[in-house]
């Protein structure tokens, strides 16, 4: 089976760029109805679906794995979204549980420390899975931690690490919000093609698709701009088509 990277790269091609979170509220019923409807409703304009702690805490691993099925059927990636923090052993086995739900990828917070991310990467990619890493968040208070200055062998900002240590790790991809475009043009021009970069934060978070596309950003994980719109066919449709460039 091809790399996660180049199943997610594949599908871009036709499909643009655009990950749904396919993110809703406690009060909001029948999660595993209304995903599986957005999958066939909006599958034609997406690459991938993120699901969250929103899905993934109320659902049973019966309902996730139909969800990822659905998804696949359709060509989608799947990414699991729980920013995988921990011990070796618990990333271990928390990894393997994610992908007999049938995900094909990880979000994971590398302040784990780096040996922890070489494994985790190592068993992932074994099983043909991917690790994405958060770089920077797209939180306006994020900043305060990402953008702190550090001294590790030289001075260095939190977020420049945490891009040393993905290139490093080999990871798939990091995560860059989309509220802060400089950021991305850095990152992006220091990793080149080793790495992809994974833009949120568009629309109800402030940040610009055009903008984030010319910054340099791979892929745009979008949420409520889709789902809370009248018409989320259409606007699924518009990113689609800005993700290209057009
Ligand atoms: O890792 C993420 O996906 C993530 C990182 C980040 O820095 N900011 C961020 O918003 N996210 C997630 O991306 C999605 C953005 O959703 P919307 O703001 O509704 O488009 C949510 O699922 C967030 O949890």
């Amino acid at each position: 089976m091809a790399t996660f990277k180049t199943r997610l790269s594949k599908i871009a091609k036709t499909n643009g760029k655009v990950i749904l979170a396919n993110d809703y509220d406690c009060s909001v019923k029948n999660l595993e109805a209304k995903s599986i409807q957005n999958i066939q409703k909006l599958h034609s304009c997406l690459c991938g679906i993120k699901l969250n702690f929103h899905l993934l805490l109320p659902l049973g691993a019966k309902e996730i794995l139909k969800i990822n099925k659905t998804a696949h059927r359709y060509g989608l990636q799947t990414i699991a979204d729980i920013k995988l923090n921990d011990i070796g052993n618990t990333n271990r086995v928390t990894a393997e549980h994610l992908w007999n739900l049938g995900f094909d990828a990880v979000i994971a917070n590398p302040i784990m420390g780096l040996d922890s991310l070489k494994n985790l990467v190592k068993s992932s990619h074994k099983n043909e899975k991917g690790v994405i890493t958060l770089c920077h968040m797209s939180a306006p208070e994020a900043a305060l931690s990402y953008d702190m200055e550090i001294k590790m062998e030289k001075k260095q900002k939190l977020y420049q690490l945490f891009l040393n240590w993905a290139l490093t790790a080999k990871v798939d991809g990091i995560v860059v919000g989309a509220t802060f475009p400089k950021i991305i043009q850095y990152c992006s021009k220091k990793a080149g093609k080793k790495l992809n970069i994974f833009s949120p934060g568009i629309g109800t978070q402030g940040g610009s698709t055009n903008q984030v596309i010319s910054s340099g950003t791979d892929y745009l994980i979008v949420g409520r701009t889709i789902l809370n719109s009248k018409n989320p066919v259409r606007v699924a449709k518009e990113l689609q088509l800005q993700s290209f460039g057009k």
